[in-house]
């Protein structure tokens, strides 16, 4: 009797689940009471963001709702909504106040964790500073004695090391990218990429750090002056005290103790690693633990302090210094008081420039300088590192794409030489060089098509609205575009959504035509379109370039990336490759 009445009771409350708008009947996301889908998204932690896109098919529509217990969420990959959303209502969805919390301890009030009139501010002052052509040939300096200097003699290390285990890539991109946004942002070298330090990966999928060429203490790396170019010049600079580069270009870098360098080297990623894992654990036991200062939240805390330490040091030694440096804090450091009061022009609310001005003779205060400085990093390092790696696996995948590459840097470097230019100025491209890479752009803009570096957005609705599409919007829901799905939707790229199709950005002369940002928001869209844009498209050319042009890679046999739920999107299993140098005819 009792069995029978407690299987009734169960099929009754699995029908009502069943069909629940909210729960089992919900089209695209099935959720329960109280944990709303956290269970399915737990579950699927390991595929998140192929399943997100089963997810959007099962719905049968470019827009559905998922509900996280007491929040809900509005997921869309209609490019209608995310015009919307980032254009026409931008003032309706700002990142808004489920967001600031979990960054505020690295970012404060930097321009990637505000809204309104001081996020305004400072994208005023940074746009000024990223459109300025000085900048710009910093980045392409910077990206290009890291290449010759670091990278490629890592990867000749690498290459000649006897052990027949795979060089993980990504790893080594990591280490660049960590270097070459430093050097961009704080203007301080870390040396995190040297040539003696190489990362191999096993194809069980564990990444195993291995030291090579390290005797007695001293380090036997191929020595920066040893490498010789494919173009058979040597390059003959090196670093000064292991810390410091001093280049022949007149740029110069600021000496930081080692120490300092090495805390906030290490502490910036461990810090960002714990806040990302925030967004997996429920909002009160994150805070509980943050203000106990237990478990993670213990050591997100001694991260900061030495990523504190190394920012406040940089920038105090930065007020005493009259060099020529060329970093974006030397530049935010420029601007004037004047400058400062034309921007606020017209702004009802500039009470938070009251609070953190209190700087004497400095238009920014330290602590705005450092929230800004820090968003930065996070901005260029592993969205760089993502564009270089997902590119490579994708040449490594289709040859026709990596010889079409190859075509087209044989025939700048023809060029170079029937005109006597580029070379003597940079070991890798010259800018006008790199423009001039059309399909290595469409290549790349593909690659972040199916596999963006940051594969969602998420923002808060301020007010109720309607979207575009005839989704009902509750103030207070999140409304997240995901650009991951949208890359793939068949809506939105056609029948062949899902082909690696570099062709499909390229006009029939053969340069590239850019589509909607609205259609393809990889660096965002609108108002807060990602300012790095082309210094990412710059830096990531410039690499793979000077990888195609002296190597072929090939994957390590039986490769399948393993994609990260993160932020970013990595591969949380690296990029095990073999190279093979090229017979030269690149250069030649
Ligand atoms: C492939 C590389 C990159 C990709 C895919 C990318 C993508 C994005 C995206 C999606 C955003 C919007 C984030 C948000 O507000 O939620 C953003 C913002 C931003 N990006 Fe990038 N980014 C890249 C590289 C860079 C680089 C190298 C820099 C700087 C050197 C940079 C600087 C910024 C800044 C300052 C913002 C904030 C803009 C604002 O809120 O007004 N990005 N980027």
């Amino acid at each position: 009797m009792w069995t029978i009445a407690v299987a009734v009771a169960c099929v009754a409350l699995y029908l009502l689940w069943r069909y629940h708008p909210r729960y089992g009947g919900n089209p695209g996301l099935p959720s329960f009471p109280i944990v709303g889908c956290l269970p399915l998204i737990l579950l699927n932690k390991h595929r998140f963001y192929e399943w997100s896109c089963e997810v959007f098919e099962s719905a049968h529509a470019l827009t559905h709702l998922v509900f996280m217990g007491s929040h809900t969420t509005i997921a869309t990959a209609d490019p209608r909504n995310v015009y919307h959303i980032l254009k026409s209502r931008f003032d309706f969805y700002p990142k808004g106040p489920n967001f600031y919390p979990y960054f505020h301890d690295i970012f404060g009030v930097g321009i990637f964790n505000s809204d309104g009139p001081i996020w305004r501010f400072q994208r005023k002052v940074a746009s000024h500073i990223f459109t300025s052509n000085s900048l710009k040939d910093f980045v392409v300096d910077i990206a290009d004695a890291e290449i010759c200097r670091r990278l490629i003699p890592a990867l000749e290390f690498a290459r000649k090391d006897q052990s027949g285990c795979p060089l993980d890539l990504q790893a080594l991109f990591m280490d660049f990218t960590f270097d070459t946004i430093s050097q961009l942002t704080f203007g301080v070298d870390p040396v995190r990429l040297v040539s003696c330090k190489f990362i191999k990966s096993r194809l069980n999928g564990n990444v195993q750090h291995v030291e090579v060429g390290v005797e007695g203490g001293k380090s036997n790396c191929i020595d920066c002056s040893d490498y010789i170019q494919p173009n058979g010049q040597s390059l003959s600079s090196h670093a000064e005290d292991g810390r410091t580069l001093q280049r022949e270009s007149g740029v110069s870098y600021m000496k930081v103790p080692g120490d300092l360098i090495q805390g906030f080297a290490e502490g910036f990623p461990a810090a960002l690693h714990i806040i990302a894992n925030r967004f997996l654990t429920p909002k009160f036991v994150w805070q509980a633990k943050r203000r106990l200062n237990i478990g993670s939240e213990k050591k997100l805390r001694h991260a900061l302090k030495a990523v504190n330490k190394f920012a406040t040091f940089v920038i105090e030694k930065s007020k005493n210094e009259n060099s020529r440096r060329k970093d974006l804090l030397a530049m935010f450091m420029q601007v004037s008081k004047t400058q400062v009061a034309s921007l606020l022009e017209g702004e009802d609310d500039v009470t938070w420039k009251e609070n953190g001005d209190n700087e004497e003779g400095q238009a920014l205060s330290d602590s705005l300088l450092k929230d800004i400085l820090l968003s930065f990093i996070l901005a260029g390092r592993e969205t760089v590192a993502s564009g270089i790696t997902f590119l490579i696996w994708q040449i490594c995948l289709y040859p026709e794409v990596e010889e079409a590459i190859h075509e087209e840097i044989k025939r700048i470097l023809k060029d170079r030489q029937l005109n006597k230019s580029g070379a003597k100025e940079v070991g890798t491209f010259a800018y006008e060089e790199i423009r001039k890479m059309h399909y290595l752009h469409a290549a790349l803009s593909e690659s972040m098509r199916l596999f963006p570096p940051i594969p969602s957005d998420p923002k808060y609705a301020a007010e109720d609205d309607v979207l575009p599409d005839g989704t009902k919007v509750q103030k207070g829901y999140e409304v997240s575009y995901n650009v991951f799905a949208m890359g793939r939707a068949r809506q939105v790229w056609g029948d062949d959504c899902l082909k690696f199709k570099p062709e499909r950005w390229l006009g029939e002369d053969g340069a590239f035509v850019a589509v909607s940002p609205f259609k393809y928001p990889v660096f965002q869209a609108g108002l807060r379109t990602c300012l790095g844009k082309d210094f990412a498209y710059i830096q990531i050319k410039q690499v793979v370039a000077s990888l195609v042009r002296d190597y072929k890679i090939s994957l390590s046999p039986g490769f399948k990336p393993k994609l990260s739920f993160s932020i970013n999107m990595l591969m949380t299993n690296g990029l095990p490759v073999i190279l093979h140098r090229r017979q030269n005819d690149a250069a030649s």
